[in-house]
């Protein structure tokens, strides 16, 4: 289950008695169902659950269960008799075992990640059945969403619109919002006159932002790092005429520090496993010789071939516009990082100061320096001194090892975030945005919410996010649900 319900956990006050029809908590499968057999002391119940356990839980803390629920669930939540927890979830896990992963609650519509490929429910026959078809009228799809945004765009004298697509992380929000980028694409598409058009471009991209932002996670081998907005451009008759992705926050420490079993940026093992000049030309190699790789133990993903990826993240970068110089480029800055990592000190003979540590590391810090095209010397300085300007002065001060290694790792992470944004602003003038456009339709897939033992400040912004959009989604819903 990927979703939030905190929006439903009211429960109706019904009168429980002996008799009743409930839900209560199990441990092993979240909520059971089964039938009241005593109150006791008017506080608690106890129940006979479905498995065949009895249960002792308090009156508050259980649900009445609507037995006249129709069999195959219901398209819209708002039809629910009673709208707790317990319920949705039932309703939800009922329609997925008929393969059915959308379902409303008023105007939102809910995914469940099918976990395996539906191309069926994709494909131009659906797109066509839906297109203009009015909300509710189909069974709940992710086309509805976007041809709403579309028609009111066109009925209502181009009025603006935007769907947010938000969730845990893993939920399936990027493939969602791949599906609606590609049913406005058909809505506003042009006939393809020469070479691309817009809306190919916008979805071409996608390998590219995918390779540079995206990695494996522990819930999800292809987790977006950051957050998108893409912004859908529209002329006055309602075809595509320019769009632009903006980004946000991309997760800057996974560059230096990965946790086992995760992986850094997709991009760093592509490279890695490159045709063989590549590999000399950058002086790589097994990514298990890379300090910011072999943190994690996990270099590969299951299905994927990282040399045929590394392939496709090249010509995904020919069509979005991106010249093999700028590619070259690229690649040069990403196994810049990999060397930097590589740079290990020692203590100088100063007090408090540092020097590359051996052989190995002065061979990463000159490969650094010639893929970077500066100065070995200024560089190595950048990493073990650190200048302090005063009012008075300008004090240069050495490094001990320790903070020579965070100024290190400083420099590739504010490296690889220059360079992530130079790659969307590349994307975004190769497609060319509409100044003269008056309508657009914005798409925001937000990074996942995720919680560990210990989190990070990243983690904390990330969640303080989804905690707005959901209490935006609770006003909604509630709003849904008192107007239905
Ligand atoms: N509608 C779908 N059809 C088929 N597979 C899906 C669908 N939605 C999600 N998946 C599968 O689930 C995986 C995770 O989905 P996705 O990357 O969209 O999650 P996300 O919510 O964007 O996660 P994160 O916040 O970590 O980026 C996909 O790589 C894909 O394999």
């Amino acid at each position: 289950m990927m979703i939030h319900l905190h929006a439903y956990m009211q429960g109706t006050p019904v009168n429980i008695i002996a008799g009743s029809h409930v839900w209560v908590q199990d441990p092993q499968v979240c909520w059971i169902d089964g039938q009241v057999s005593k109150i006791i002391k008017g506080n608690d119940a106890e129940i006979e659950a479905t498995n065949g356990n009895k249960v002792v839980a308090k009156l508050s803390n259980i649900y009445p269960k609507d037995t006249e629920a129709p069999p195959g669930g219901v398209d819209d939540m708002t039809k629910l008799s009673y709208l707790h927890e317990p319920g949705v979830l039932q309703n939800l896990k009922t329609r997925y075992e008929l393969n059915e992963i959308y379902t409303y609650t008023g105007n939102i519509l809910i995914a469940i990640n099918p976990f395996q490929r539906l191309p069926h429910i994709y494909d131009l026959h659906m797109m066509q059945q839906y297109k203009g078809a009015p909300f509710g009228e189909l069974s709940p799809h992710v086309f509805a969403v976007a041809d709403v945004a579309y028609r009111a765009m066109i009925n209502h004298d181009g009025k603006s619109n935007s769907i947010l697509v938000s969730g845990e992380s893993g939920a399936g929000k990027t493939e969602t919002t791949k599906m609606l980028m590609r049913y406005l694409a058909f809505l506003g598409g042009r006939a393809v006159t020469e070479g691309r058009t817009v809306e190919q471009q916008v979805l071409e991209s996608n390998p590219v932002l995918e390779a540079f932002g995206n990695a494996k996670t522990v819930r999800n081998n292809n987790s977006s790092r950051f957050g998108k907005f893409v912004e859908i451009q529209f002329d006055k008759s309602g075809r595509i005429s320019g769009a632009a992705i903006r980004t946000y926050l991309l997760e800057r420490s996974r560059v230096c520090q990965i946790n086992d079993p995760e992986r850094n940026y997709h991009c760093f093992y592509l490279l890695c496993a490159a045709p063989q000049e590549e590999i000399e030309k950058y002086k790589l190699g097994n990514p298990k010789t890379f300090h910011y790789l072999n943190q994690s133990k996990c270099y590969e993903l299951d299905d994927i071939n990282d040399s045929r990826e590394y392939l496709a993240t090249r010509r995904a970068m020919d069509i979005v516009g991106i010249s093999q110089n700028e590619q070259e480029a690229i690649f040069r800055v990403v196994a810049a990082i990999l060397h930097i990592g590589n740079i290990d000190f020692a203590k100088g003979r100063e007090v408090d100061s540092s020097v590359p540590k051996d052989d190995k590391a002065k061979f990463h810090l000159k490969t650094t320096s010639e893929l970077l095209m500066c100065d070995v010397r200024a560089l190595e300085d950048a990493l073990c001194k650190r200048v302090m300007i005063t009012p008075e002065e300008v004090i240069k001060r050495s490094l001990d090892p320790q903070s020579a290694a965070i100024s290190r790792d400083g420099l590739a992470k504010t490296i690889y975030c220059r360079l992530f944004d130079w790659l969307v602003n590349k994307i975004n003038s190769s497609i060319g945005q509409d100044s003269n456009s008056k309508s657009l339709i914005g798409v925001l897939d937000i990074y996942g919410f995720e919680s560990f033992k210990s989190n990070s400040f990243e983690q904390f912004c990330i969640n303080f996010t989804n905690e707005k959009l959901q209490q935006h989604f609770n006003q909604a819903t509630s709003k849904t649900m008192i107007s239905t």
